[in-house]
């Protein structure tokens, strides 16, 4: 599991650290490990260190202390180190010191920095860290524009990336690789800022941090939270999941639904509605019935709303009257953002709602409006679904809290939100996933996770964990388009992907 600290977090702890450390202690530590970083990935560019020529882009705070003194450490072994201040008068006198004595030279003019930080193997952006605030700088932003040959370092985080949130106001200086210190940032897990971070590296330097609100699994994690079949379950033990989807206009949704629902885990799949006859045709083993969720028989989760048309609002009242967890999605959320919270309000077993951030947008006008399809509000502008989404983290929290529901924020990179505050980042996404019918996939598949038994924060992380997976493995060359139904056959690929990982020794 990857956790990630926000800014006073990390502040916290390293304030506690340093009262016992000497100072300068945690500073080395990291220009230790990001010198180190550097010179592999100089050795694998050209062969040694030696001769190579390194950029270090300081600000005026501590990350640029950090930078300086890596420069100076690859000065030492050889590399022609220059250093672009960008705020001179208040460079990090120590690092700036450190980096003169190991031969390092340091430009100020503006001309000369593009023209070495163009040609460099290897720049490192230390022109602000977690003290970051705003966007970058005017004199920072023409090294965000600038073509460059070599490889760029972001230190700790990305310039112009906000720690905490990944959001980006303006500029940010684009990293290949991102050494962060102490613990991951939310910002290098969360796009747009995870965009800019390219590979994060973790650098340990002894911080004492508590358990983490943001967190991205990995294939150990999902492993340990697979709906695992014992010797005494039969289907009923393992969970039904029931699916109430698709329409007369959608019936592709339904059959998408089913097939994600089919490989989630659950004992069997119980469809609800105006496709039945197709569904059991394509899918033998689910059972089927015309009608709504009320009178379809007893389930451990309902999935309402992908493809569900005129037939939303029914399936949806009804699947919440149930005292099962429920995943709304789709039509389901159109009609949850026309009713507002209060349509959650009497339940006592937990809801997963699934927008993207069209939908978001939509709930959160629902929320603030106390629901239109009572009449109320209406005043508030909706939210617009991009600004949404370049504030992911945030929007997902909001709607959880308003909806005091899990929410799974679909997107480039989905965040999954507990209303009780912690937070799943899924790094396992695909661009192609945004294509039709992928997100019907996803609801069946989060559903039959939720019948199976896991928690609304379990099912909907490892659901797009096993999704993301999925689309890799569905496309014939790697980066090549994928369908839907491509992805569910793919998703037991996925399972398989993440079990046999797990077993592997040392794990
Ligand atoms: N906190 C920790 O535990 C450790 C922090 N270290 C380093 O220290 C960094 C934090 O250092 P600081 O607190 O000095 O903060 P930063 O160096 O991140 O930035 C603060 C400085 O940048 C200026 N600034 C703020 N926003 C700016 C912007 N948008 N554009 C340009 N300049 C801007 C501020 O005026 C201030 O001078 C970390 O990111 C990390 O690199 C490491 O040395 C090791 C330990
Ligand atoms: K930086």
């Amino acid at each position: 599991m990857r956790s990630a600290h926000r800014v006073d977090q990390v502040r916290a702890a390293e304030a506690a650290l340093m009262a016992r450390l000497p100072g300068g202690t945690l500073m080395q530590r990291a220009a230790v490990g990001l010198a180190a970083t550097c010179a592999r990935l100089l050795t694998r560019r050209r062969g040694r260190v030696y001769g190579s020529r390194v950029v270090v882009l300081a600000g005026s705070g501590d990350n640029g202390g950090d930078a300086l003194y890596a420069g100076a450490a690859l000065a030492r072994r050889g590399a022609r180190v220059s250093a672009v201040l960008l705020a001179p008068a208040r460079a990090h006198a120590a690092g700036l010191a450190a980096l003169r004595a190991a031969g390092g030279r340091v430009v100020l003019e503006q001309e000369v920095g593009l023209a070495d930080f163009s040609r460099a193997d290897l720049v490192l952006d230390g022109i602000v860290g977690i003290g970051g605030k705003g966007g970058l700088r005017p004199e920072a932003q023409p090294y965000a524009r600038a073509g460059r040959a070599g490889v760029v370092v972001a230190v700790d985080v990305p310039s112009g990336v906000d720690a905490d949130t990944g959001e980006v106001a303006g500029a940010a200086l684009r990293a290949d690789v991102t050494v962060c210190f102490g613990t991951y940032k939310p910002g290098l897990l969360i796009d747009p800022g995870a965009s800019y971070a390219g590979a994060v590296q973790l650098v340990g330097i002894g911080l004492e941090l508590p358990a983490a609100e943001v967190v991205a699994l990995q294939h150990a994690d999902v492993a340990g939270l697979l709906p695992v079949p014992g010797a005494e379950s039969d289907k009923y033990r393992r969970g039904v999941v029931g699916v109430a989807a698709g329409s007369a206009r959608y019936p592709g949704a339904a059959l998408l639904a089913v097939a994600g629902a089919l490989r989630g885990g659950a004992g069997a799949v119980r469809y609800v509605g105006t496709a039945a006859e197709e569904v059991v045709r394509r899918f033998p083993e689910a059972l089927v019935t015309e009608g709504g969720p009320a009178g379809a028989g007893r389930v451990q989760a309902w999935v309402v709303g992908p493809g569900g048309g005129e037939g939303a609002e029914r399936a949806l009242a009804e699947a919440l009257a149930a005292d099962v967890p429920v995943l709304v999605d789709a039509d389901g959320l159109t009609e949850l953002a026309r009713l507002g919270p209060g349509a959650l309000a009497g339940r006592t077993a937990p809801t997963l709602l699934t927008p993207h951030t069209g939908e978001a947008a939509r709930l959160l006008a629902g929320a603030e409006n106390g629901g239109s399809a009572g009449g109320g509000g209406g005043g508030a502008r909706p939210p617009a679904a991009d600004e949404l989404a370049a504030a992911r983290l945030g929007t997902a929290r909001r709607l959880a809290a308003a909806y005091r529901a899990t929410v799974l924020l679909k997107g480039s990179t989905t965040v999954v939100a507990d209303p009780g505050g912690a937070v799943r980042v899924n790094p396992t996404g695909t661009s192609w996933l945004a294509t039709a019918g992928s997100g019907d996939v996803l609801a069946g598949l989060a559903g039959s996770l939720l019948a199976a038994g896991r928690s609304p924060l379990d099912a909907a992380s490892v659901a797009a964990y096993l999704h993301g997976l999925a689309a890799r493995h569905a496309a014939a060359t790697p980066g090549a388009p994928v369908t839907a139904l491509e992805v569910a056959a793919a998703l037991s690929t996925a399972w398989n992907d993440v079990r046999s990982a797990a077993a592997e020794p040392g794990a």
